[in-house]
């Protein structure tokens, strides 16, 4: 097929460009060229990764595709377990396609199958599941000549949360901020750098590995609402407001180890592509 359908859809302004492909048939294993151009902020649509939809059953990714699979994309081409905000975004694009009712949609990730549900005020709330906290101590992070010691947090991708005293401290953020000891992270990680405000109140700003600096993350709220929370030694349950330059989510870390992530998700343009179109 020489066109296909897209549509586009942020969660606190992390922007994704969807890919309905109900069979697969569509895309078949997506190229990451594709995905690149897709998500080019110039030449392409632009958005900070893609979002493909593929029927649970449809797919051969993992064993349990729940009902849809979110097939996610780095907008550099490469592939992530998980997205925290683009899972809202998915269910989002699922309700208004009426691919869903009134129940909560099981989202099949790389990361194990997530819940989504939408509630009566327009959020909607995902089951993220368990953090793993590796207890690998001794992580330092460097960007725009500071360093800060860094928490290990996995939340199906992995991620690296340093405190800072000022957001401005690491800088724009256009290069890629350093790690060590480098094998810490073998396939890369997503960047947090976290302020408190108040009592279970942070802000924070990140850099996503495969999109570089975005205006939010949601596997990386849930990431410094755990390292703020250990660090405050919270009882659970706890609820953290987590604000980030595109808005604010609230990630509650439940009695059963599990986080939940509330926060908005929007659809705001569709239209056809024509792969013509695509540089030869
Ligand atoms: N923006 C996402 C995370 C997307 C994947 C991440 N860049 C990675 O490579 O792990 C979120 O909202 O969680």
């Amino acid at each position: 097929m020489s066109t296909f359908d897209w549509l586009k859809g942020h969660g606190t302004e992390n922007d994704f460009v969807i890919l309905p492909d109900p069979d697969g048939s569509v895309h078949g294993d997506l190229d990451a060229e594709l995905v690149r151009f897709l998500c080019d902020r110039h030449a392409g649509l632009g958005a900070d990764g893609v979002l493909r939809v593929i029927e649970g059953g449809k797919q051969s990714y993992v064993e349990d595709g729940g009902d849809w699979f979110m097939d996610y994309r780095n907008s550099d081409g490469s592939i992530a377990e998980m997205c925290g905000n683009g899972v809202r975004v998915f269910a989002r694009y699922l309700a208004e396609a009426g691919l869903t009712g009134d129940k909560p949609v099981r989202v099949g990730t790389r990361a194990g199958v997530k819940e989504v549900v939408q509630n009566d005020d327009g959020t909607l709330t995902v089951d993220m599941g368990e953090p793993v906290l590796p207890t690998a101590a001794g992580i330092v992070v460097e960007a725009n000549g500071h360093q800060w010691p860094a928490v290990h947090v996995d939340m199906g991708n992995p991620h690296a949360v340093a405190f800072v005293d000022d957001l401005r401290e690491p800088g724009n953020l256009c290069d890629q901020p350093t790690w060590s000891p480098q094998e810490a992270f073998p396939a890369g990680v997503n960047l947090e750098f976290v302020v408190r405000r108040g009592p279970r109140d942070v802000e924070m700003r990140v850099h996503e590995r495969g999109a570089g600096e975005t205006r939010s993350c949601g596997t990386g709220t849930c990431a410094v609402a755990v390292a703020a929370a250990r660090a405050a030694r919270e009882e659970l349950p706890v609820t953290y407001r987590v604000g980030v330059p595109g808005g604010e989510v609230t990630v509650t870390w439940r009695a059963d180890n599990h986080l939940e992530l509330t926060g908005p998700a929007v659809l705001h343009a569709r239209g056809e592509f024509d792969r013509a179109w695509l540089p030869a």
